[in-house]
């Protein structure tokens, strides 16, 4: 059986950065070529070709369902019964918190996900061998725990060709984003390692990093939100979308096609300023039926697979462009601040404690979110307005000189 003390913890304290923190050996990991305790089970899944993601929350529901008599028992035992991603909020937590967030629209898609999956493997596999998995282990509300589990637990292991694998214990460091260092495969020790990347006090937490993320992207795949101002990969999603009253609207959205994009996109902003794809896309809105043939280049440089990444530039349009930016953000920052004055006031009538502190937690973190969101935005206005300011005065200035000049040669 699996115990914390398989874990092989090493002396790092008080000393410097890249010490070796633990080893875990390949054995012990949740991973897609680990022997099932129901090895039936295992094969039929193998013999089917599920991807992994599938592969492993079915493990893992299996592995939980034989509670003893599995190696990863103990482990399984200390794992949350309710991960707080945000596959757990119905469907009116996500419309009455997060109206105002694109992120709302990634949880409906990822719930959908999870259902879609949960469907298809037990059409194709689960109704053919109800002695394996039968339903009363194998049903939507395991899936849903599984995968909770694996959206805040599951890592990548760029040493192992990017597979991916649950990496018991290990997993129980907290993130914490100025942290660089993650868990990787080390071939000397044929294990899972983690190595530091600065030196840690005796009894100082030590941490992790789940990725570069977005407040947004940790909220809905672990649940939490960082303290505003301290997450440097935050990032904001803008939808910009084509005006359907655009008189090119149908060449416009034939060349997003092509690029395998919509009539309507969202684009990440940032703090310190916003991808080219966004300014391609927001050229391509504004552009009039004189640039047509332009509009194949603007949509090729809108997806993030145009080949050459160029900074492509059409000074004639430019203004009309970042007007046009700078709208849809003071659109979204209106959202935002309609949820920010509305959400004081918001619960105050329900009486239920369970029910009240269920909502008082989710509508905090939505409030954190929207603050995180809405303080890029007010960012992305301010150098807006300032870029939009500069060619306008520098337009101003070439007209006086212009009709200074006119004057001269009256
Ligand atoms: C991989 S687990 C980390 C271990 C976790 N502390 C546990 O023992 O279950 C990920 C979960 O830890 C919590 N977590 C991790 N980092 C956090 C942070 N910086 N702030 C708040 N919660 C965090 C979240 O609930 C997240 O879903």
């Amino acid at each position: 059986m699996l115990e914390k003390e398989d874990l092989l913890l090493t002396t790092i304290l008080g000393k410097g950065k890249g010490c070796f923190l633990f080893l875990l050996h390949l054995s012990s990991l949740l991973i897609r070529c680990q022997k099932w305790s129901n090895s039936d089970a295992g094969d039929v899944l193998k013999q089917y070709n599920v991807p992994d993601w599938p592969f492993i929350a079915t493990y893992l529901i299996s592995e939980a369902s034989l509670m003893k008599s599995s190696r990863w028992s103990n482990y399984i035992s200390a794992l949350p019964r309710q991960p707080y991603s945000l596959l757990y909020w119905t469907q009116s937590e996500l419309d009455r918190y997060l109206e105002a967030s694109q992120i709302r629209q990634r949880a409906v898609e990822r719930i959908n996900n999870v259902i879609g999956t949960y469907n298809d493997l037990r059409l194709r596999i689960f109704s053919k061998h109800p002695d394996l998995f039968p339903e009363e282990i194998f049903n939507i509300e395991t899936f849903n725990w599984s995968f909770g589990i694996l959206f805040s637990r599951l890592v990548r292991l760029p040493s192992m060709d990017g597979r991916v694998a649950l990496v018991p214990w290990a997993d129980m460091l907290n993130h914490n984003c100025e942290v660089e260092t993650f868990l990787d495969y080390d071939k000397s020790s044929q294990g899972i390692v983690f190595t530091t990347d600065r030196a840690y006090l005796p009894g100082e937490q030590v941490f992790i990093s789940y990725g570069r993320k977005s407040n947004g992207e940790l909220l809905l795949s672990y649940g939490f939100v960082p303290k505003e101002g301290t997450n440097p990969s935050d990032s904001v999603e803008v939808s910009l979308a084509l005006k359907k009253s655009d008189k090119c609207y149908k060449e416009k959205v034939e060349a997003l096609k092509k690029h395998r994009l919509s009539a309507s996109e969202c684009f990440p902003v940032q703090v310190t300023g916003w991808p080219l794809e966004l300014m391609a896309f927001a050229y391509l809105v504004v552009s009039p039926p004189s640039m047509s043939r332009q509009f194949e280049e603007m949509a090729a440089a809108a997806s993030n697979k145009a080949t050459s990444k160029k900074d492509i530039k059409y000074p004639e349009i430019e203004e009309d462009a970042l007007q046009f930016i700078l709208d849809s953000c003071e659109s979204s920052i209106s959202k935002y601040s309609k949820f920010l004055q509305a959400s004081g006031e918001m619960d105050l009538d329900v009486t239920n404690p369970k029910q009240l502190n269920r909502r008082v937690f989710l509508k905090q973190l939505a409030v954190d979110l929207c603050t995180s969101e809405r303080r890029i935005l007010y960012r992305s206005q301010y150098i807006l307005r300032r870029r939009l300011r500069d060619i306008r005065s520098g337009e101003l200035r070439a007209l006086n000189l212009f009709d200074g000049l006119k004057n001269l040669f009256k």
